[in-house]
């Protein structure tokens, strides 16, 4: 089969890359779980390809993958590093790219000092676009979950998104509220979720709890996210460090109605060769001992 791919991450959200324009990815759900397996594949919390694209002006399109098999509309990451991959790999020699996404066109740009900024967007508040199963905007808004209300933000940067303050991120709950908020009903097609602690008008510490890959060490659209709910709540500026769990990346945004910027490293790891498609992980394997 001989199926190239990178190994790359930015802040520790890891990803396995393919050039899908001079070979053939043919991926199904179950191969891609099996890939982002951390012990039967290669490992990852998303895998992320590169194809062709027909439309005018735009340079590639750019399909994402949860570890889960599901494809999805946005990843803020993976926008940067597969920018890199492609400048690194001679799909282009451009630094400036434009890519359309499920979740529409982002334009990452490779800055001198190696580092990628990335244009994401407008941010969509209202709950017809994120979507939500209720109309209009959630800020701050009352939900409840299993009995206890908390006060959620609803974000779309291209894919769904949860807000909540917490004074303490590292003591948040993610992998509880985590996972009951990502299958919440308001949210139609599930949510990531960010836990916000502000701790000045130009930091903020947001721990993740990723929609189809559970926590994660960083999530570039989570950063903004976390962004725009925190200035929606008069909370922060326009610049915004957000400190993850892998590491930092800077966001901008002016308000209602303007882009979303992210702007952080990407990093690759190795370049591999697939010579066939990891086994799936076996039934007796699923209650195994040891982190995965
Ligand atoms: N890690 C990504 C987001 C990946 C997709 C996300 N899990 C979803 O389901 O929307 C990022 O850096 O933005």
């Amino acid at each position: 089969m001989n199926l190239e791919f990178a190994k790359m991450h930015g802040l520790g959200n890891d990803f396995v890359v393919f050039d899908g324009v001079r070979q053939t990815v043919d991926l199904t759900p179950e191969r891609i779980r099996a890939l982002a397996d951390r012990r039967f594949g290669v490992g990852c919390d998303q895998v992320l390809v590169l194809e062709p694209s027909e439309r005018a002006g735009v340079d590639f399109a750019y399909r994402i993958y949860n570890a889960d098999g599901g494809e999805v509309e946005q990843c803020g990451n993976g926008a940067r590093c597969v920018a890199a991959f492609a400048r690194e790999t001679g799909l282009t020699d451009r630094d400036l790219l434009r890519l359309t996404t499920l979740g529409g066109e982002i334009e990452p740009e490779i800055l001198a000092d190696g580092r990628v900024t990335v244009d994401m967007g407008v941010p969509r508040l209202d709950g017809a676009e994120i979507p939500l199963t209720e109309p209009g905007e959630w800020v701050r808004a009352p939900l409840a979950v299993d009995g206890e209300e908390h006060r959620i933000t609803a974000v779309s940067v291209g894919n769904p998104h949860c807000v909540l303050e917490v004074p303490d991120a590292g003591a948040a709950p993610l992998e509880v509220l985590g996972p009951a908020l990502e299958h919440h009903p308001l949210f139609p097609n599930r949510a990531n979720v960010e836990f916000v602690a502000v701790e000045a008008p130009d930091r903020l510490r947001v721990r993740v709890w990723e929609r189809g890959a559970g926590v994660t060490l960083a999530c570039g659209t989570g950063a903004c996210a976390a962004v725009v709910a925190a200035r929606l709540w008069g909370r922060v500026g326009e610049e915004v460090t957000v400190v993850l769990d892998g590491g930092e990346l800077v966001i901008q945004w002016a308000g209602r109605g303007s882009p979303v910027r992210m702007t952080g490293p990407a990093v690759t790891v190795f370049r591999g060769r697939l010579a066939r498609w990891p086994d799936p992980r076996p039934a007796t394997a699923e209650k195994g001992t040891g982190p995965f």
